[in-house]
């Protein structure tokens, strides 16, 4: 495990220069490494340094609150909400939904802590949002520029929510020895694409490319960031982008904290691949599905047994011994 993923620098594009030559420079990176890692590592300086290590601190006090208060994060859908207390695995996550709606931080921040309004924790974490979307809209802009379906791309951006989680993967001590190691069940996103900022130097996420070798993901600068393409990408792009396995594995020595933002489209929303994506050479791979009907499948207890091809099964697909493991 030790090849790199490829490494994309966004440091010279914003949204406002989508065309120039600086923005078709990086564009003609991005769209071989989702089609065959599902995953690039973007070094994206527009999230200063010290706002990213007050992000590591509000993660730390956020996960460190007593449990009945994190308990209070729920969510009308799967996956909404507080994650934890799975068997076997340290892993507990607090999230925020619809992370970009102006009320969705504070009406979060007055959840946890219900005596106090909590300013600077609104601030921070609404601007870390702010910037990592506009990472994640210029990645899938470039996604759709080079598939030659931009026009696309203003009606998928309003289809679209952010869900922001705050994790902790625990350290040793607080598992056993055999349970420690795997402290995140592989899996795929099941959304858009994720922006993973790994906020302390713990490593620990691994990403299967589509030959089937793993890749350690550890940032190689402190302005990097990780793009994972997720299950419906897959689906609307018609499998031009791949929704790679990836998970966290932990030597279990010291606690790793990150801060993932998921975009994720609205649940009502029909994923199907546009006609210009779908010919004799790339036949429709999925029937069109409304994404909340397949969240609600991977948390119900047969999609919670498949590990790797949810969306195959979902839509009735042939599901190989494999799958089934
Ligand atoms: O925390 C990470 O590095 C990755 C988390 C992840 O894959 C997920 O929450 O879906
Ligand atoms: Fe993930």
């Amino acid at each position: 495990m030790r090849r790199h993923l490829p490494l994309i620098d966004f440091s010279d594009v914003g949204m406002a220069c989508a065309g120039t030559p600086a923005w078709d420079a990086v564009r003609e990176q991005v769209m071989p490494a989702l089609g065959f890692h599902g995953c690039f590592e973007a070094v994206y300086d527009r999230v200063a340094s010290e706002l990213r290590l007050s992000l590591l601190e509000i993660a730390k006090d956020l996960l460190s609150l007593p449990l009945q208060t994190k308990l209070r994060n729920t969510s009308d859908e799967p996956y909404g909400g507080y994650l934890g207390r799975l068997p076997g695995l340290a892993y507990e996550s607090l999230a925020i939904s619809d992370a970009t709606r102006p009320h969705a931080i504070p009406s979060f921040a007055r959840l946890l802590w219900p005596s106090g309004s909590n300013p600077d924790f609104c601030e921070k974490v609404r601007s870390f949002t702010k910037q990592l979307a506009e990472l994640e809209e210029m990645v899938r802009r470039m996604v759709l520029e080079s598939l030659g379906v931009a026009e696309y791309a203003e009606e998928q951006m309003q289809s679209t929510c952010y869900l922001l989680r705050f994790t902790e993967y625990g350290a040793a001590g607080e598992w056993e020895e055999e349970k420690r190691k795997l402290a995140h069940m592989a899996h795929r996103d099941r959304g858009m694409l994720s922006i993973v900022c790994q906020l302390n130097e713990v490593d620990g996420l691994q990403v299967e490319a589509m030959d089937g070798e793993w890749h350690l993901a550890a940032p190689r600068s402190v302005a990097s960031f990780f793009v994972i393409a997720g299950e419906a990408l897959h689906a609307w792009s018609n499998g031009r982008v791949y929704a790679p396995m990836h998970g966290v594995a932990m030597d279990g020595t010291r606690a790793r904290y990150s801060a993932v933002l998921f975009a994720r489209p609205t649940s009502e929303r029909t994923i199907q691949a546009p006609a210009e994506l779908v010919d004799g050479d790339h036949p429709s791979l999925f029937r069109p599905f409304e994404y909340g009907d397949f969240l609600h499948f991977c948390a119900s207890a047969e999609g919670r047994k498949l590990k790797r091809c949810r969306l195959r099964a979902y839509r009735r697909e042939a599901v190989t011994k494999e799958d089934e493991a």
